[in-house]
Order: structure tokens, then sequence, then C-alpha cells
């Protein structure tokens, strides 16, 4: 087994592994014994939603693998159909329930649906519900500074986490700057920028010759470097295992701003802006 991610405090003084798994498209007999294998490898964050329609087989990862339910941190997240109040809340419920489980680790707003106008609703119930105990940390997802400033305006609380798009074409310099200014960690899904990865590219295969790593692990140390909890999704255990392996090596700073350097205008994935882009 590699050793487990070290962990980061979070602003409401609960832990979160510095690296995760993501687990979209893990699902079926295949994604779990993909899970299990993750679990077995080291892995203790587990990253579903419920549009993944994946929550069953996420819980049954954990209960297949033997560990103690507190030694896996979960994550789910509130899909845009479900952002009125009294929907948000039975959306939790119904995913604890899912995932067979008493409580989530961090609860997440999965896009903030701008058109809808309901975000800050969503945001009133998983205070409510993590008052109640149902879930330890809550935070959201695609959130940009106006929608962070909305949410705290409806509520005082500020965002435990926001889980943006984060690779080497798309470093997201800003919106860590004010993640850091607002004690919000920034959590980097697609970190390994999915099948359009940078792994060719000069800075990240130079690093990878001079620390005798992979590319995707330059990839992943450059998002741990940044202050970012990646959350790679990978069904191959081979590379599960490569993935977490990134806390034994450093890059220099030089090789840290080279990889950033590689950022580009249009970098998103698929045009995912949260201004525009709505998942229901
Ligand atoms: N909040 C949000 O709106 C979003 C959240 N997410 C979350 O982020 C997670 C990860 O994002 P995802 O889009 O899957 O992209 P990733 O950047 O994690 O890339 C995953 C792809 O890379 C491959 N891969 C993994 N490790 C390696 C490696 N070491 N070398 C080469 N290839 C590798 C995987 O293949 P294989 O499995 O075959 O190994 C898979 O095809 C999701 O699972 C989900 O949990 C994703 C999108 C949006
Ligand atoms: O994976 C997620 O969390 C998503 O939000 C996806 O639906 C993502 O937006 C995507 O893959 C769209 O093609």
């Amino acid at each position: 087994m590699t050793t487990p991610a070290p962990t980061y405090t979070l602003n409401d003084g609960h832990e979160i592994p510095a690296l995760g798994l993501g687990c979209y498209q893990l699902d079926g007999e295949e994604g779990v014994t993909a899970m299990v294998a993750a679990l077995e490898a080291g892995y203790r964050l587990l990253d579903t939603a419920v549009n993944y329609g994946n929550e069953g087989d996420v819980g049954e990862a954990v209960r297949r693998s033997g560990l103690p339910r507190e030694e896996v941190f979960l994550t789910s997240k509130i899909p845009g159909r479900h952002h009125a109040y009294d929907e948000a809340v039975a959306s939790v419920r119904g995913s604890l329930e899912t995932l067979r489980t008493d409580y989530l680790d961090l609860q997440l707003i999965h896009w903030p649906n701008p058109s809808v106008g309901l975000f800050a609703e969503a945001w009133r119930a998983l205070v409510d519900l993590q008052a109640e105990g149902l879930v330890r940390s809550i935070g959201v997802s695609n959130f940009t500074p106006a929608h962070l400033d909305r949410v705290v305006e409806e509520t005082g609380v500020v965002p435990a986490v926001n889980q943006v798009e984060l690779h080497p074409y798309f470093p997201q310099e800003q919106m860590r700057a004010e993640h850091e200014r607002r004690g919000i960690r920034t959590e980097s899904w697609s970190p390994l920028g999915k099948r359009q990865a940078p792994y060719g590219e000069a800075p990240v295969a130079d690093a990878a010759r001079t620390h005798g790593v992979t590319p995707g692990q330059v990839i992943l140390r450059w998002q741990v470097q940044l202050g970012a909890v990646p959350i790679p999704k990978s069904a191959t255990p081979s590379r599960q295992v490569e993935n977490l392996d990134v806390f034994g090596f450093t890059l220099t700073d030089d090789e840290v701003a080279a990889i950033s350097g590689l950022a580009r205008p249009d970098g998103r994935l698929f045009g995912g802006d949260p201004e525009v882009h709505e998942e229901m």
C-alpha cells in the first residue's frame, strides 16, 4: 500500500486528504472493483455526486474495502435541479441513504446554475444540515467570486472548499488567489486534464525526467504544490498507485512556474464556464 496522502485542515477545523479519487464514470461491478483497489492502494477520499449515479457503488466500495467508515472521506454534490431549500435537504438525505452512511465528510453544490438563481437557498440548506451533523464540511463547486460573495452574504458562512476545473492548461491563478484570501481550500477537477493531458509538454516531460517520475505524477505534484486538492480519476490500479505516490519528491519553484506557464486563454476542457454552463 502507498502511504495515504497527508491532510489539510479546512476553515471549519475538519481534515481533508491532500489528494483523492475522482469517481465519475466508476460504476457497476467494475467501478466498485476499481474503487476498492484505490482504497486498498491507500486512497482515503472518494469524490462522487448525485449526477454520477454511482453513490450506491461508492458506498459498496467503502464497505467492501473493510475500512472503518471514519477512515474514508466521502464527498457528494447536490445537482442543479435540487437547489430549492427543501429539495436540497431531501437531496442530501437521499445521498446518505444511497451511500448507506450516516454522514458525508464534504457536501458540495455541484454547479451554481445562475440562471435558476437558487444556489443561495441550497447553501442555506447545507448550513442547516451541517448544524444537524449530517454533513461535516460544506462547500461549493464551479463557483465564481460573485457566487461566493452571494452565499456568504446570505448566511455569513464561508464554504470550506470550492472544487473547480484546474489543470496545466487552466491553472486558475485568479480563483486560487480568491480562495487564499477567503480561507477556502481549492479542489481540482480533471486535475490531469483528462484525455487532453499535457504529458508531452516540455515543462512536464522535463520535470518527469529530472525527478525520475511519470508526467502524470509531475502534474499531480504541481497541483499539490499549488495547495490544491487534486482528485484524479483512474480505473487502472497501476495508475491509481502512481497518482497517489506524489509526496516523495518536490518540484522547484521554476518547474512549478513553467508548468503554470502552459495556461491558455481557452484552456477549459469543454467550455465549462460557470457563468454560462449549467448542469441540472
Ligand atoms: N465538480 C465538477 O463539476 C466536476 C468534477 N469532476 C471530478 O473530477 C474527477 C476527475 O476528473 P476527470 O474528468 O475524470 O479527469 P482526470 O484529469 O482525472 O483524468 C482522468 C483520465 O485520465 C486517465 N488517467 C488517470 N491517471 C493517469 C495516468 N497516471 N496516466 C495516464 N492517464 C491517466 C484516466 O484513465 P483510466 O481511468 O483508464 O486510468 C482517465 O481517462 C472526476 O472523476 C470527478 O470526480 C470532474 C468534472 C467536473
Ligand atoms: O463530472 C462532473 O462532475 C461534471 O459536472 C460532468 O458532468 C462534467 O461537467 C462533464 O463531464 C461534462 O461533459
